[in-house]
Formats: C-alpha cells, structure tokens, sequence
C-alpha cells in the first residue's frame, strides 16, 4: 500500500480490531515510525457525538500520535467501499469461501447454500477445495469440470501435502478477504499456513489490551506476508437463505447466465412453473434452485405473517391505551432469537455499496 497523507497532516490507517472503545489501527506503510506499525486508538468524541461507528477494515484518519505508549486518536473514517454486517467488516473486496473434498464430505447441497449466500453479499467469491489429497485425480478433475458447469473456478488445495497453496496464495494478494466455510474444513490450518506467525499476534494482541484469552467472536484482520488483509470471521459459517424469493436465482450463476440469453415471459417469474422461463431446465443445480426457493418463500410468508400480527397487536395496545406491555409481549413471543438472526442474516451480509453509512447505525447486533 502506498503511504498518503490527508490534508490535515493525519496519519492514514486501517483498523485491523475493535474492542470495547479501543481500536487497533495497522498504520500504512511508509507512515510508521521504525518501532511502531501499529497504534491503540481511541475516537475522537466529535466522531461519537456524530454517531460514526468504526468498523473493523475502515480506513482511518491518525491523530496525535504518541509513539513511546503506541496510542493516537482516531480523526477521521474515509468513505466505505462496501461494507458487510454479519460479519462486521468494511471494505471488503471478496469472500474465500473454504470446503474440504473430503472429510467431511463435500454436500453439493451445503456448498451450494453458502455459495448462495456469499453471492448475496455482491462480493466476489475465490472458492477454495482443500484436502485434495483424499481423493484420486481423476475425483478431483470432476470436481473440478462440475464447478466450472457451475460458474466458479475452484483451487483445489491440500494444506498437508503443501499444494496448490501458491496459487490461492496469488488471489489473496493486495486484497482484504473475509473466511467463511464451514467447520471443519481447514480454516484455521490454512490462517496458520500463511501467517505463521498468527498465534503469537493474537497473544500479544490480548496482553496489550490487559484482556484475557483473545475471543474468537471478534473479528480481526490479519496481515498476509504477500500483502493484503484476511479476516478471520466466525459467525460467517453459518449460510441462510433469507432473500426475497425473486432475487434467489441471481445468486446462481448458471440462472444469470440463462438470463442473459433469453428473459422470461414474466418480469417476476419464480422458474418454477411458468410458461415461457428461460431458467428452468436440466442444469445440475436446478434442483437445489427450486429447494431454497421453497425455503425463501415460506420464510417470506412467516415474515409476512409476524408483520401482520406486529400491526394487529399494535392497533390493539393503543385502543386500549396500554403503552406497552402487550406488544413487547408479542414481539416475545414471535421474534424468537433463532428466527430472528436467520432474517437478518442475508440482510446484513449485503453490502450497501451505494449509500455505505445508510444501516451503520442499525440496532441490527
Ligand atoms: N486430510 C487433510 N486434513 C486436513 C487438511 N488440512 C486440515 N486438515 C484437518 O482438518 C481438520 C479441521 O481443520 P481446521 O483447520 O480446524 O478446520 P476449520 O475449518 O478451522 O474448522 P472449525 O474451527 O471447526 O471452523 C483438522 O484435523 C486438520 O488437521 C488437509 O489438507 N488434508
Ligand atoms: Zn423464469
């Protein structure tokens, strides 16, 4: 990254840690003094006052550095790229999506829900396939021509033969990338294949901030040796499909490309059933299209539904004048924790790229 200035004079940065009020800001190269790359920050009141949050890959504005104690006081947050909210990171260019071809066994169906939900986020995706010493070539080239029918490009890696690691390596480079996969694939070797120096940041980042044990459910972004950011994100691992159902098949490619052939007879068409689709038809996936397209529009009914009770019970509560205890009742009993995270889900992965401080102060967490 090239060093730059604001007009201020300030320092420019990345924040690479949020926790409590502190910030952990990763200075730009160039702006770092010979013993300090990084600096613990706190944010200016006027920001607060403001109500600007600062998110984990936000680009930021140094002030006041104070180089014996390692601290500053953030001025200043550049406009966002893009900006995810489950997991918090702004700026993000692309999702390294990770599943294993073996051990556990890659469900075609699984891997097809995250691919969905990762295109949700507008981000690209570099997919990558580890473990492919478990299986013969002749396995991994058909993996290989059926993902490519699929519309991705798959790198096919083995963290413990050392393999195709150069190439995925080369996708990373100058980027800031989220991890997300499921458990159990090789998420954690691979951090700690390309940051071997990873567990020993992470202990010095806990000793600093007089925490104990780091916490996995921040998320923190860690420096790679070729350039480039990685964010480590648990709570990523979890795919949903909680678009309108309209929007699903954006999220295949082999629909979009279907689409950018022929439209169908009907702008709202669902692919299912209608005359005239240019979607439906015998591509591999079709299948799995149709069983999270059920899936989306029963879980649009049942928001449909709450909606409905929601203005119900408000009515209620204010024709009898009692302000509150029946509609927090009911907001009990309907939002129910499990179901109301699966909601926001896909809504707070999505980027809001032309409007980025639109949902930053959303009580969405
Ligand atoms: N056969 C094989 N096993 C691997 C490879 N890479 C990692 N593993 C093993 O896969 C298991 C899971 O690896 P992790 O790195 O913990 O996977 P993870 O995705 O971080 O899993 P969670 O922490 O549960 O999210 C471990 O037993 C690893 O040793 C590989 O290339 N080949
Ligand atoms: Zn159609």
């Amino acid at each position: 990254m090239k060093a730059e200035r604001t007009a201020s004079a300030e320092l420019v940065g990345v924040v690479v840690a949020v926790q409590a009020n502190y910030y952990r800001v990763q200075l730009l190269a160039g702006q770092a003094s010979e013993s300090a790359t990084e600096l613990l920050c706190t944010r200016r009141s006027r920001l607060k006052k403001l109500g600007q949050q600062i998110m984990v890959g936000d680009r930021v504005g140094v002030e006041e550095p104070d180089w014996q104690g390692l601290r500053g006081a953030i001025a200043t947050i550049s406009p966002r790229q893009t900006q995810l909210h489950r997991p918090p990171v702004a700026n993000a260019n692309q999702v390294l999506l990770m599943f294993a071809l073996a051990d556990p066994t890659l469900d075609p169906l699984q891997l097809t829900r995250f691919l969905v939900t990762v295109e949700a986020t507008g981000l690209r995706i570099v997919l990558g396939l580890n473990k492919k010493e478990l299986l013969d070539e002749d396995q991994q080239q058909q993996w290989q021509d059926r993902l490519r029918k699929w519309g991705y490009q798959p790198f096919l890696i083995s963290l413990y033969e050392q393999a195709g690691l150069q190439e995925l390596q080369q996708q990373l480079q100058g980027q800031l990338t989220v991890l997300s996969g499921p458990s159990g694939v090789g998420k954690s070797s691979l951090i700690n294949n390309l940051i071997p120096e990873h567990d020993v940041r992470v202990g010095s980042v806990s000793e600093r901030w007089g925490q104990g044990k780091h916490t996995t459910r921040h998320v923190e972004l860690f420096d790679l040796p070729g350039g480039g950011l990685l964010a480590d994100t648990p709570g990523f691992n979890q795919p949903s499909t909680t678009c309108r159902p309209q929007a699903l098949a954006q999220y295949f490619p082999e629909a979009q490309q279907r689409l950018a052939q022929a439209q169908c007879q009907f702008n709202d068409c669902f692919h299912r059933d209608e005359p005239n689709c240019s979607v439906r038809g015998n591509w591999e996936r079709y299948p799995y299209y149709l069983t999270l397209l059920e899936e989306v529009i029963a879980h649009q009914s049942e928001q449909d539904a709450i909606a409905n009770a929601e203005s119900t019970l408000k009515r209620k509560a204010k024709r009898k004048g009692n302000t509150e205890y029946e509609p927090k009742l009911s907001s009990k009993r309907y939002r129910r924790p499990s179901r109301r995270s699966q909601r926001q889900n896909l809504k707070d992965l999505y980027p809001d790229r032309h409007n980025p401080e639109h949902s930053e102060d959303s009580p969405s967490h």
